[in-house]
């Protein structure tokens, strides 16, 4: 399980570790040194590096690191945003070990470097970057050089992956210890570069005291909870979905759901559709049973068979007060629910009605699975405006609704009422294309029909759903990912 830690938790972890007795200066000269083997790979002894130092720790990471490469052949030049008599602390004695010249930053310091590295600012950022630092982020971009970032690029914000005002936008970033969301969420991960993590003595256990609430989403999060056939099981012990089908005309969004739900893994996926649009749906489906339900009274129908135990609402389906009854005919008795699309919609006026229907029934798994538009629209613009960020905008949806929340987007985000978050980096962006989403549902609804519990459901429906893109690439359509599913199974089943 790879945790993420707020810069808040990673100064808790820092603190932790120095009280475990590792001093402040190890710490710092462990960092250091890290830095200074990632700026080594990038470069041949002779090279010339360029060394920008704030006025904090991060700035004491690029003295360690300006000793090392020197010591390593590189020729550094070393500036220090601030004056070397401001340095407190072990920034002030790493400072005192650097024997060559402390510069101020001009714009010659990066002509013809192989590498710049940027220690300016880290986790103690407090406010954008203006002034002197301000243009010394711009010159380093406009330099054009690999930029090698200390922590974070200098002005982003580790804990919420945003900046609000200038930024370094680094080639490579070096962390500690564990990542930070930021470094997975948008903007952060584009400015980030390649990150890499250096173990710098702190011991996982101080893990147990800070009790981190975020993840990568990532196969060890939810690997155990998955569930495989049994070679004593039948069909009926891996589950039956149910897809709503709205019109003939969209059977495409439910099909493309239901049929990726039977690759999940769900012993049976049913497709229930009005009458005249039966055939539509029969004429492009085999393995995926249908059924009728013409109205909501016609769900409640389908849905008394109890083995039916866990139904997806949404693609298809169309916006207005015949799905929101639909919805509300599903979200009454215990299966699981996936709402989608326009099941989320429909509910853009009444949110209430829908928090209050999830909430009265405890211990039932819905998930709610918005992009950034519905999420707006459901939730109101503010919730995603007003968090710090999109991993706090889905959490306080989650707790809003008492549901999972799968925020989608090339960093998509799946939060639980209980505080827990996921941020996805298994994705390619050829997903961004018609259909992608009616898939990702069916794959959740699949997990759930098989007994998965909702977070994992979903969190694992979002990495199998990425995992499957990313193994096409270029000319991806949503028909393929079907069929990439059973390889990206595979290798899960096989625990690689
Ligand atoms: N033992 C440890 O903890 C270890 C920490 N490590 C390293 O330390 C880093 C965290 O160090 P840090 O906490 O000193 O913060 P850092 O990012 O250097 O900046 C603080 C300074 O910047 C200033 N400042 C802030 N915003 C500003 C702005 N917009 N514009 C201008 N100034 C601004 C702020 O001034 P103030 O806000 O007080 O006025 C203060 O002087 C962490 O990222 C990692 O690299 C590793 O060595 C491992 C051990
Ligand atoms: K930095």
């Amino acid at each position: 399980m790879i945790e993420l830690l707020t810069t808040q938790e990673m100064g808790q972890a820092d603190r932790l570790a120095i009280e475990g007795g590792t001093s402040g200066l190890q710490l710092m000269e462990a960092a250091g040194g890290a830095v200074a083997e990632r700026a080594m790979r990038r470069t041949a002894p002779g090279d010339r590096v360029a060394i920008l130092c704030g006025p904090g720790n991060n700035g004491g990471d690029g003295f360690v690191a300006a000793r090392r490469l020197v010591e390593a052949g590189r020729q550094v030049r070393l500036a220090l945003l601030g004056s070397r008599e401001g340095l407190r602390g072990d920034a002030a004695t790493v400072a005192g070990l650097w024997e060559g010249p402390v510069e101020r930053f001009s714009v010659d310091m990066l002509d013809g470097v192989g590498l710049v590295v940027d220690a300016l600012f880290g986790a103690g950022l407090a406010r954008p970057l203006d002034g002197e630092a301000a243009s010394i982020v711009a010159a380093v971009n406009e330099a054009g050089r690999p930029v090698l970032a200390v922590d974070v690029p200098s002005g982003l914000d580790g804990t919420t992956g945003r900046a609000q005002g200038p930024v370094v936008r680094a080639t490579e970033t070096i962390t500690f210890f564990r990542r930070k969301p930021g470094h997975l969420l948008l903007p952060g991960r584009s400015l980030c570069g390649e990150v890499s993590v250096a173990e710098i003595g702190i011991s996982q256990g101080v893990l147990g005291a800070i009790l981190p609430q975020a993840f990568v989403n990532e196969p060890a999060l939810w690997r155990s909870a998955l569930a495989w056939p049994q070679p004593d099981g039948h069909k009926y012990s891996r589950g039956h979905a149910l897809v709503v089908g709205g019109e003939g005309w969209k059977s495409g969004a439910p099909r493309l759901a239901a049929g990726a739900a039977l690759r999940a893994g769900a012993g049976l996926v049913t497709i229930a559709a009005p009458f005249r649009a039966l055939p539509i749906y029969a004429s492009q489906l085999t393995a995926v049973m249908l059924a009728e339900a013409n109205n909501p009274d016609g769900l409640g129908d389908v849905l008394a068979d109890e083995r039916k135990n866990a139904v997806l609402l949404g693609p298809g389906l169309g916006v207005g007060a015949g799905t929101a009854a639909m919805v509300k005919v599903a979200l009454c008795g215990r299966r699981a629910i996936v709402l989608d699309a326009d099941a989320l919609t429909s509910f853009e006026a009444r949110r209430e009605d829908l928090f209050a229907m999830i909430a009265a029934e405890a211990g039932r798994d819905v998930v709610l699975t918005p992009h950034e538009g519905e999420f707006a629209r459901l939730f109101g613009k503010e919730t995603l405006t007003e968090a710090p960020s999109k991993l706090e905008a889905a959490r306080a949806a989650a707790r809003a609704s008492g549901a999972i929340v799968v925020l989608k987007g090339s960093d998509t985000v799946v939060a639980g009422p209980d505080g827990r978050a996921a941020v996805n980096e298994m994705s390619s962006p050829f997903l961004a294309t018609a259909g992608t989403g009616d898939v990702l549902a069916g794959i959740i609804v699949g997990q759930l029909a098989q007994g998965v519990a909702g977070f994992e459901a979903a969190a694992s429906a979002v990495w199998i759903h990425g995992a499957a893109a990313a193994r096409r690439g270029p000319g991806l359509i949503s028909e393929d990912l079907q069929a990439l599913m059973p390889g990206v199974l595979a290798g899960l089943a096989a625990g690689v």
